[in-house]
């Protein structure tokens, strides 16, 4: 009999299933034991550690400054010349666009006024794997020679997988010209998998197609509630903007580490974490021992789910556990909440690989963002509430005001 640290720690015992069904194998989700260790190790490097992501803030800077001359454009193009309608949607191209330009080291021109055909086809793949993995997660296998469902969703992989693997085989030839003529190969996460040695071609296109689809619902949402929350809390917003101004005095563009010295900032994505964890709920096995947590016995193949969301409203951690406070998260000498009342990215080894991403994408946009506009709610849409699709997202479309900040003298 083993205690659930031990068993967490020897991940090749533990099986977990997440947001939606895969039908291929070679990603993530789909694995278990000892191939998902392995793979999960090769994709660990360039992505976990903290000092690892740095080196993607200029790349995710540059996609920022194009959403930001996207956020004008449809300011101008707005009745009111300030309003951005539907921003889950905008949200979802500047994640999108944030993500493929990390992972396949080459932008695909979501943020463009025209999206370019071929990425247009991605992203409708990609609503139509998402639409019917409902059907296939609820009907059961036999349905599946009756009804075109299941051909739909297969079509969706397909769309999918062959953009992915368009992307990636370009890349390959990139660096195969440069090892050809002798030259240095340099390059971030696509370069290192490739050129690691250490994963099949098969299995870097099921990976990077599996950490692209995970890093866009996810962060993008997050961020919608993060400005939506901030709309409607004018003092945090002004709290925000006086600790990104402190620390960028002048229309410079924040580095990564400069994130660092804006713990206002951070804490505002752990409280919108907090009430919005984006990815509500996820499961794990504990396949291989038995287990015993405090005074209970858990028998083998026994089903955890973590209910991120239940657990991060508890009032007994989180007093008002409905209300935005991210002043609860700093560090200026008062009693913080238990760590492990919110752990919106999982823990341990099976935690979520792209937090470092996440964070980095999210902590820029939003730094950017406050610095320039005021955010404020559009009337008209009233109260959102969050709805369960997979990821929590909004139950209506959300518009917001940016308006734009003047510049002042510093
Ligand atoms: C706000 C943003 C995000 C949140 C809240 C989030 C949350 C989560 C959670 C809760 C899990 C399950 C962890 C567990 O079982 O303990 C997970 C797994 C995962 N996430 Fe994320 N995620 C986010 C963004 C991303 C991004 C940007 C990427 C890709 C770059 C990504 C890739 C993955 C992958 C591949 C897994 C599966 C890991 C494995 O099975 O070993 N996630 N995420």
């Amino acid at each position: 009999m083993q205690r659930i640290h031990d068993s967490v720690d020897r991940a090749p015992g533990l099986k977990r299933h997440w947001l939606w069904p895969f039908h291929r194998e070679t990603v993530l989700f789909n694995r278990e034991g000892e191939k998902w260790y392995k793979l999960r190790a090769v994709l660990n490097k360039r992505m976990l550690h903290p000092k690892d992501s740095l080196q993607y803030g200029d790349v995710v800077n540059a996609v920022i400054t194009d959403f930001i001359k996207r956020i004008y454009y449809l300011r101008e193009m707005s009745p009111t010349g300030d309003l951005v309608s539907n921003l889950t949607n905008e949200l979802y191209r500047f994640s999108l666009e944030g993500i493929a330009s990390i992972l396949f080291e080459t932008r695909i021109g979501c943020l463009e006024k025209e999206i370019p055909v071929e990425t247009q086809e991605f992203i409708n793949s990609i609503a139509q794997m998402f639409t019917y993995s409902m059907h296939v997660a609820l009907l059961p296998n036999w349905t599946r020679n009756y009804f075109p469902f299941w051909q739909k969703y297969i079509d969706g992989w397909d769309g999918i997988f062959k953009f992915g693997t368009k992307m990636i085989d370009m890349k390959m030839e990139a660096i195969q010209k440069r090892v050809d003529t002798n030259q240095e190969v340099a390059g971030e996460y696509l370069t290192y998998l490739l050129s690691s040695g250490k994963m099949s071609s098969k299995d870097v296109y099921g990976s990077v197609s599996e950490l692209l689809l995970a890093g866009v619902d996810t962060t993008s949402n997050t961020m919608l509630w993060a400005l939506y929350l901030l709309s409607k809390d004018p003092a945090a917003q002004e709290t925000l903007y006086q600790e990104v101004t402190k620390v960028l005095k002048d229309d410079r563009i924040p580095t990564a580490e400069e994130v660092n010295s804006m713990p206002f900032l951070k804490a505002v994505i752990k409280e919108t974490l907090r009430l919005y964890p984006v990815v509500p709920v996820n499961s794990r096995l504990i396949a291989e021992t038995e287990v015993v947590i405090g005074e209970y016995f858990f028998p083998k193949k026994t089903t955890f789910n973590l209910c991120h969301y239940a657990i991060s409203h508890d009032e007994k951690v989180f007093p008002e556990p409905q209300k935005f406070k991210p002043e609860r998260w700093l560090r200026d000498g008062r009693t913080r909440p238990n760590p492990f009342g919110s752990i919106p990215f999982g823990f341990g080894v099976r935690a979520c690989v792209g937090r470092r991403i996440a964070e980095l994408e999210m902590h820029l946009a939003l730094a950017r963002l406050i610095k320039l506009f005021e955010m404020r709610p559009d009337p008209t849409v009233g109260e959102v509430k969050a709805n369960f699709r997979s990821v929590l997202v909004p139950n209506k479309k959300v518009n917001l005001h940016f308006v734009e900040r003047q510049k002042t003298e510093t």
